[in-house]
């Protein structure tokens, strides 16, 4: 069993007081680095080689020690860092952008329920509302206005630029990132570099109009501010507003939910029978109806070696993050996971979370060793996949519909049954599905059902609780389905299995267990042959229930922060491919290592080019206005909060280095590096205005890991 940060550190103490007390025994003094001066010298000399590695101590991240930081007096170094809680971060966060929405709307929307209403952000928006028909326009030429005379916003953009927001920023020169890249603005007046793509023109009759420099063709007239450059999966709002009304026609749902509500009743009689009645009557083979349609075939999809898996990260992952991932070599990306049923409520937010960077629906590379499966096309593959969790079947099933009707580009769409995070887990979804293996798969074959050519996959923990494994009895019904109706109903059509190696208990306080996980991969292996036989041996192999032509694949996750972890446990486990979630958190090139295979020793300066461009394309997704700018340096904060904690490999005595490892106090290389290390929130904020400009003065900042609050005050 792995030792906790704290045992461990405990731990670490007592070996370094025994080596005193020894010294102490011998009647020697003990010196800084606890050695006794009496020594002979040979031997002494011996010990003191800088170069001479210490013994490795579970938990401790093993500093060189010319970067211990020690107290006068102190002979050894001493943990500093309280243990991070990634299970906090793991939780669903209250997303300001509803916030933000609500003080938009007047208050009017009512918040949603479950929201953590401990973390607040502030509001950032311009002092005085510039009007939405005259955001975009030329000075003379705005376009009519819904509200009339009763709009209480500014049509005059000269009072707007002087008045109405605050000056320009002067960060990238003070020139507008977004323009600089695609040669127009979406963020229009409201930009906070607009002075870079803004020009006077002098017209005929003396008159001098401010005009908005750059292509405007490359944004949309509905809803200008809303189209980003280089983002898709932008959902129309009149898709959402129909949602919001419960006017959108379920052309598919509706009609499986109600056969699978009566088959479902069917099958629960049948398996509550006594076992010695055989009568007809109860006897689902003979009762069974065959559903009104058939899944259609799906999409092949892929997971190798080469293809590491971007995991799916609430909050963290979000667009800008994961395009910077993928530019370092992430193949398969997911989005944060929404909750089903605030997408068939058209919630605005939860659709937000389904756009993706027009670089994440590129081929993943594809380079296999082994054999693939028949009809897998790379070159009409993508890289990504968005995730859901809900507690109901039908729920599930119409967010899939929802999902596949109005995006047009997925991977494939992921159910979350992982996520530890009470509220959802008391509401009977995440990882309360572990323990709800009927309900798991009626969801499963309902969503292969109605996805159209869109491969459904899950993620999984091993179970609930440490004591009761689950996940392999789960992962055979995933791939076979229940032994009692899998004859009449086929396999439910999962695609792919991710297993998460740790149980809902664990949260994160143990290392994964990729023992357990080897062990689910030889099972898969098992069951992949079964229904290998079953495509061979059935008349007409049903290739709608068989996703991959009867292969599930298998993707292991947990823990893994360099090449030399993932290519070990790619062996060790035999799974087809590997997760990582936190490793590239706190080092975003850890994809690139993979690759290369080989540890990239990172400078400060270099790591800093990755806050920039998490800056450049936070402002491309979201706006270079105030609203933008200030979502970009909430979500770079949250971020910093994990990237914070990359450890240089460069003053670490021993590799490969250890994710959940937390160091002594140390000082870095240099002072930037020293920066990059900070635990500091307020330090964090400094970071993002060196990109961002200065914060304002009503932003707030609360880091979802508690040990990473220290120095907060209440409220930023
Ligand atoms: C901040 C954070 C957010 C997460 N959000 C999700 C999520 O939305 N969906 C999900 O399936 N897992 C989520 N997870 C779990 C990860 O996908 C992954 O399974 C877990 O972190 C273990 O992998 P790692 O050790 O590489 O981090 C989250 C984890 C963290 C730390």
């Amino acid at each position: 069993m792995a030792d906790s940060p704290t045992t461990a550190l405990k731990r670490s103490e007592d070996q370094l007081e025994s080596s005193h007390n020894g010294n102490l025994e011998n009647g020697t003094p003990a010196t800084g680095n606890g050695l006794s001066t009496d020594e002979p010298a040979l031997k002494r000399v011996r010990l003191d080689e800088p170069n001479r590695p210490r013994e490795r101590i579970k938990g401790v991240a093993p500093i060189k020690e010319e970067y211990l930081i020690l107290n006068p007096g102190q002979s050894a170094p001493v943990g500093e860092e309280p243990a991070v809680d990634d299970d906090a971060a793991e939780g669903q966060a209250y997303d300001p952008r509803d916030q933000q929405q609500n003080s938009q709307q007047g208050g009017k929307r009512k918040k949603q329920k479950g929201q953590n209403k401990e973390r607040e952000f502030g509001t950032f928006s311009d002092a005085v509302r510039l009007c939405n028909s005259v955001a975009w326009t030329p000075e003379f030429s705005p376009r009519p206005c819904k509200f009339g005379d009763r709009c209480n916003a500014l049509h005059d953009i000269r009072k707007y630029l002087s008045e109405g927001r605050r000056p320009d920023l002067e960060t990238f020169g003070g020139k507008c990132p977004v323009y600089e890249t695609h040669g127009t603005c979406s963020s229009g007046w409201r930009c906070l570099y607009v002075r870079s793509h803004m020009e006077e023109i002098e017209r005929e009759d003396g008159r001098k109009e401010l005009v908005l420099k750059g292509d405007s063709s490359k944004t949309t007239d509905d809803e200008p501010g809303e189209a980003r450059l280089g983002v898709v999966n932008v959902v129309p709002p009149q898709v959402k507003i129909e949602l919001s009304k419960k006017k959108t026609v379920w052309e598919k749902s509706e009609r499986y939910l109600e056969w699978m509500a009566k088959d479902t009743e069917l099958a629960r009689k049948h398996y509550h029978k006594k076992k010695d009645d055989t009568s007809e009557q109860n006897d689902y083979r003979a009762q069974y109806v065959e559903p009104p349609f058939k899944p259609s075939e799906k999409r092949k999809v892929y997971f190798g070696p080469e293809t590491p898996v971007l995991a799916p990260l609430t909050t963290q992952g979000n667009l800008p993050f994961r395009r910077l991932c993928v530019e370092l070599g992430a193949q398969v990306t997911y989005s944060e996971m929404a909750l089903g049923l605030p997408l068939l409520q058209g919630q605005k937010a939860d659709w937000t979370l389904m756009r993706a960077h027009e670089s994440e629906i590129t081929p993943p590379r594809f380079n296999p060793s082994g054999p693939v499966v028949q009809g897998y096309d790379n070159s009409n593959d993508l890289k990504f996949g968005v995730q859901i969790t809900a507690h109901a079947p039908w729920i599930a099933v119409k967010a899939t519909e929802a999902l596949t009707r109005f995006l047009p580009h997925l991977r494939v769409v992921d159910l979350n049954c992982g996520c530890p995070v009470d509220m959802i887990y008391k509401s009977g979804a995440g990882s309360a599905l572990l323990d709800a293996p009927a309900k798991l798969e009626r969801m499963i074959r309902g969503m292969n059902v109605v996805s159209g050519e869109v491969p459904i996959t899950t993620k999984i923990r091993m179970g609930v609780k440490d004591d009761k494994l689950t996940a392999q009895k789960l992962i055979e019904r995933l791939a076979l389905g229940s032994a009692d109706t899998r004859e009449q109903l086929g396999a439910p059509g999962c695609a792919a299995v991710t297993l998460h190696g740790r149980t809902r208990q664990q949260r994160y306080t143990k290392a994964a267990d990729y023992n357990y996980i080897a062990q689910c991969a030889v099972a898969i292996k098992e069951y992949n042959r079964q229904l290998d036989a079953v495509a061979d041996t059935i008349k007409e192999p049903d290739e709608s229930t068989l996703p991959n032509g009867g292969k599930m694949y298998f993707i292991g996750n947990g823990d893994l922060y360099s090449h030399v972890d993932y290519y070990s446990q790619l062996e060790k486990t035999g799974v087809d491919a590997l997760m990582l979630g936190r490793g590239p958190l706190i080092k975003p090139w850890l994809f690139s290592e993979i690759e290369q295979g080989q540890y990239l020793d990172k400078s400060a300066a270099e790591r800093l080019t990755y806050v920039e461009k998490f800056a450049r394309y936070g402002m491309e997704a979201w706006g270079s206005d105030e609203l933008g700018i200030n979502y970009t340096r909430r979500f770079m904060l949250e971020w910093l909060s994990f990237f914070t904690r990359y450890i240089p490999i460069g003053v670490l005595e021993h590799l490969p280095p250890v994710l959940n490892d937390r160091p002594p106090a140390y000082r870095a290389r240099d002072d930037l590096e020293t920066l990059l290390t900070s635990k500091n929130y307020k330090d964090w904020i400094k970071i993002s205005e060196m990109f961002l400009g200065p914060a304002p003065p009503n932003f707030k900042f609360q880091p979802k890991h508690k040990s990473n609050s220290y120095e907060i005050e209440a409220e930023g």
